[in-house]
């Protein structure tokens, strides 16, 4: 099958036929419409394998829960009836099938090396490459010189934070960040602390929102850079940008965002919020994973420290060769989601909505952990704590429901949420938080099985617990002196 090369295409289309080292392209333009036809026919494949016809069907395509390996499913003790419903947005969503439809040719014909200079498979990929770094300039407002490629947002705020503070470690050495910012952050921090840097983690108020004051307050001389997460993965608490950009321009120091659960959810631009690195990650908008972004500012410029050695992409900041696909992928999804920014939110708050009043509507004792203020939160996460009931109980009953308890990368070891317990969060209520993140895909039935779902495991629960009981029987439970054998 040949794509019509479209945009892109008609830009490399002029290239080609300006090229001289290709005998049929040296013609005057008039010659193009044959130049392409030829370059596309020189493009198909004629001997591609004929398709196997009796190899079943993949499991997974029929129900992906059957593509879990049962003696795994048993070892864990769960016995799924069908595919759990996935609430659980801040983890990944689902690529946009608009998204897959971009990236499709480069994935068959178009795979050529984007940094390539010798022939048009290159030039192509340059072009699709370039037209993604334009899509994904346009969502934040940036110049495209000033967005890299990297593999995510771990990547970009690993070089961030450690490519800034190396570059100015001659005249910097003191970085602030927050407790409730993600943990590769606070580990490139900690990384850098034991390397002669000093760090200050700044706390949280019991909404998860920053103290300015205490921020402009901990800006030193020597300060690299601030360090402040935009809307928080576990809670999602919106930090104010603007005040935040304003306060670190007042002071002449580098402002980094951590942005993956920011970006095609919540308006960005990085000029009016005085942002000069923001790391994005492209799974968390409806793109591939493996690719993300680094913004760097031009103008005042943010000089940094290369984190890899190689052939110098990327202007030098991110060598190695940048993955096609993805950032086509990445770039069509920085798109829909600039353009339908109003229509998600839109959708999404009916259904956040939907889903806090319907829990509210048939059980007690629930909290929103997080800012109560739609305003200062990302409406798409809800993060609930369930008092009295027992936290693992919670989570390992609830196996239809695809959602996380706290970060999913801290979930496995049930241990309580570090955020949590920076907002105050008692120990108990922490473990018994379920993270709900609702997407652009989600649909109202799916809202109301997670509400029947929940409220009959939370009430089973109950059922169980002594704690309900005493708390039925109107007992104060804080008041309870527990004994000590
Ligand atoms: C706030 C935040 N930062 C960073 C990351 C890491 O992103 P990536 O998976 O692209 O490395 C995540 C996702 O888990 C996140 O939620
Ligand atoms: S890495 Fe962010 S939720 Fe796990």
């Amino acid at each position: 099958m040949t794509q019509p090369l479209g945009r892109a295409g008609a830009r490399l289309l002029a290239r080609f036929a300006k090229s001289s080292s290709v005998a049929e392209c040296s013609g005057a333009a008039g010659t193009a419409p044959k130049v392409l036809a030829a370059a596309q026919a020189g493009r198909q494949f004629s001997a591609l394998p004929e398709p196997i016809e009796d190899v079943p069907p993949h499991p997974a395509t029929a129900n992906p829960a059957a593509a879990i390996p049962e003696e795994l499913m048993e070892m864990k003790g769960i016995k799924l009836s069908g595919a759990p419903l996935y609430l659980d947005m801040q983890a990944t969503t689902p690529l946009d099938p608009r998204v897959i439809d971009a990236m499709m040719p480069l994935m068959t014909e178009q795979y050529g090396n984007p940094h390539s200079r010798t022939h048009m498979y290159g030039w192509e990929s340059e072009d699709l490459v370039e037209g993604a770094r334009l899509q994904v300039a346009a969502l934040i407002g940036a110049d495209p010189k000033e967005i890299i490629f990297t593999s995510g947002a771990t990547e970009s705020n690993n070089l961030a934070l450690k490519g800034v503070a190396n570059f100015y470690s001659g005249k910097k050495k003191h970085i602030i960040t927050t407790q409730t910012d993600h943990k590769c952050v606070l580990d490139s921090a900690r990384y850098l602390s034991q390397r002669g840097f000093e760090v200050t983690y700044l706390p949280v108020k019991p909404d998860g929102l920053l103290d300015l004051e205490l921020l402009e307050q901990a800006i030193r001389p020597d300060t690299a850079i601030v360090s402040v997460m935009m809307v928080n993965n576990e809670i999602g608490t919106l930090q104010p940008m603007k005040e935040i950009g304003a306060i670190c321009r007042k002071h002449k120091v580098f402002f980094h965002t951590d942005a993956a659960q920011g970006i095609g959810k919540v308006p960005v631009n990085v000029n009016e919020m005085n942002i000069d690195l923001m790391s994005i990650s492209a799974h968390k908008l409806y793109g591939p994973k493996g690719i993300g972004a680094i913004y760097i500012r031009r103008r005042p410029r943010v000089r940094l420290e290369a984190q890899m050695s190689g052939g110098g992409q990327e202007r030098g900041i991110r060598s190695g060769t940048v993955p096609a696909p993805l950032a086509v992928g990445f770039g069509k999804a920085c798109e829909v989601a600039r353009q339908e920014m109003a229509v998600d939110t839109a959708h999404i708050k009916k259904l956040a909505d939907r889903l806090y009043n319907g829990l509210n509507d048939q059980l007690q004792h629930i909290v929103l952990n997080g800012p109560q203020d739609q305003k200062q939160r990302y409406v798409g996460n809800l993060n609930l704590s369930f008092a009295y009931v027992e936290g693992e109980s919670l989570l390992m009953g609830l196996k239809d429901l695809a959602v996380s308890s706290g970060s999913a990368c801290t979930s496995a070891s049930l241990e309580p949420s570090y955020v949590l317990r920076a907002l105050g969060v008692e120990e108990d209520m922490a473990h018994t938080s379920l993270r709900f993140g609702i997407g652009r895909f989600t649909t109202e039935a799916e809202v109301d099985r997670a509400i029947a779902l929940t409220v009959q495991h939370v009430s089973k629960l109950r059922e169980m617990s002594p704690l309900w009981e005493m708390v039925q029987e109107g007992i104060d439970i804080k008041t309870i002196q527990w004994s000590q054998h």
